[in-house]
């Protein structure tokens, strides 16, 4: 078998006459530029991962939801320069319509919301799970594709559902062995800006592209972003108020610049009071120059970042009270978070906390006669309906050697070998690997014993 990655030349047999298609087009074994296989040891990993995902989402009570991974553009037409936006891989159907693969998941659960209207009883707690795409040029030689859990709360507008937010991800990551020592939550509040921006007479209507450039603090020179909040009309002396305000690493600080009845404070406050209560107050640190990058945020923002690390943010969350409204429906408080696949693994690796996920079964049956292979299968089935996971040799002519070798390979728990002799004696024979013994069962003391 070729070699993943490697092209290969699909030749045709010498009978095929001369002249006729002949040799098949050079095919290449990689998937599409930017995106994954998942062979079964990378697989296991995923479905682990997701796994975590989804019992942390069961143990919070929300509900699994899910949408087309292909969305009308309109979603997304967001006019505030995010990036996510400018790099939607977006096409126009045989039907002439203008869709996109989603980039993210947030606007499909607005859009359900939306869609299910006042039917549902409140507040929804809905998580999901889906791959998000983008497509930017591979010359920077990124992903276009990952996936993303997501968990929301619509209908509470109250921190408490940040709380609650924030503790199913401080959930996830201490059942992965990563503690507060590792990992930090980044937490701010739109609103700081929002006041700042007011204080200097701004319009509303920039806000969204103010936040969007800010969240480039950290990739771009000060002078590009001085540059861009000029180019949305944002005043020089007003810059260096928001560029300062971002720098507060303190609720006294903030409290100075905005007075302690700020909406800010007061939220913030209100939800490390919480943090406390759940107990992951020390996963939290207030950082004014936490942003985010999506349009839409309107309140909290938070991201989880790796201590003593270079890695890039490994998920980030708001509030966003407005969008949907902005698709037409009633304001409506919101709130939610992403998680992607990627980063959280690379620290994992980094703090040598990824399990091993090896391909393990708890028996292994071989008929040692081709004429009994019937009862064989028998015997397989009867375990698999009792619960066993059980590897049915159905390839000739395997040797002895061979399956020893895969007991191994396969952490086997046993081996049941049906033998002519035997099994004319209503017996199977069966090999204890764990305490290497040998035995010969009737199948139904076989089963009882599973
Ligand atoms: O986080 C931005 C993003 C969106 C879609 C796909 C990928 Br890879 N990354």
């Amino acid at each position: 078998p070729p070699i993943s990655g490697r092209s290969v030349v699909v030749k045709e047999k010498e009978a095929i006459p001369k002249g006729s298609t002949g040799a098949k087009e050079t095919i290449s074994t990689d998937p599409p530029r930017g995106t994954r296989d998942f062979p079964p040891e990378d697989m296991r990993m995923r479905t682990w991962l997701f796994d975590n995902f989804r019992e942390v989402s069961r143990l919070c009570a929300f509900e699994e939801v899910d949408f087309p991974v292909l969305e009308s553009e309109e979603l997304y037409t967001r006019k505030a320069g995010e990036e996510i936006v400018g790099q939607l891989y977006n096409f126009e159907d045989k039907g002439g319509r203008k869709v996109t693969l989603r980039p993210e998941l947030t606007p499909s659960l607005a859009r359900l919301v939306l869609q299910k209207g006042r039917a549902q009883s409140y507040p929804l707690k809905w998580f999901a799970i889906g791959q998000c795409w983008r497509y930017e040029r591979m010359t920077r030689g990124r992903r276009r594709e990952h996936y993303q859990w997501n968990m929301d709360i619509i209908g509470v507008p109250g921190v408490e559902a940040e709380a609650e937010l924030l503790s199913a991800i401080v959930m996830f990551f201490t059942r992965l062995g990563i503690t507060s020592k590792d990992v930090g939550i980044k937490v701010s509040n739109r609103k700081v800006l929002q006041a700042v921006l007011e204080k200097y007479g701004i319009q509303p209507d920039s806000f969204a592209a103010v936040c969007v450039i800010v969240d480039k603090l950290e990739k771009l020179k000060r002078e590009e972003i001085v540059s861009e909040l000029d180019k949305v009309g944002v005043p020089a002396e007003a810059i260096e108020g928001i560029l300062q305000a971002l720098t507060l690493q303190s609720f006294d600080d903030l409290e100075a610049l905005l007075g302690a009845d700020s909406g800010a404070v007061t939220e913030l406050k209100q939800l490390f009071a919480l943090a406390e209560g759940y107990g992951f107050q020390d996963w939290l640190h207030f950082d004014a120059s936490v942003v985010r990058g999506l349009a839409y945020y309107t309140g909290t923002v938070f991201e989880g970042f790796a201590k003593n690390s270079q890695l890039r943010a490994i998920c980030g969350g708001g509030r966003y009270d407005r969008l949907l409204s902005t698709y037409g429906g009633e304001d409506t408080p919101a709130c939610g978070f992403g998680f992607g696949d990627a980063v959280i693994v690379e620290l994992l690796k980094d703090k040598k906390l990824l399990p091993q996920f090896p391909h393990m079964v708890d028996d292994i049956v071989i008929a040692l006669d081709d004429s009994l292979k019937v009862p064989a299968a028998g015997v397989a089935a009867r375990l698999r309906n009792a619960g066993r996971v059980v590897e049915l040799v159905i390839e000739k002519g395997r040797k002895m050697k061979w399956v020893f070798k895969q007991c191994d390979a396969l952490k086997a728990k046993r081996l049941i070998l049906l033998g002519t002799t035997e099994w004319e004696q209503g017996k199977v024979s069966v090999k204890d690997l764990s305490v290497r013994e040998q035995t010969l069962k009737t199948v139904d003391e076989l089963i009882a014993v599973s």
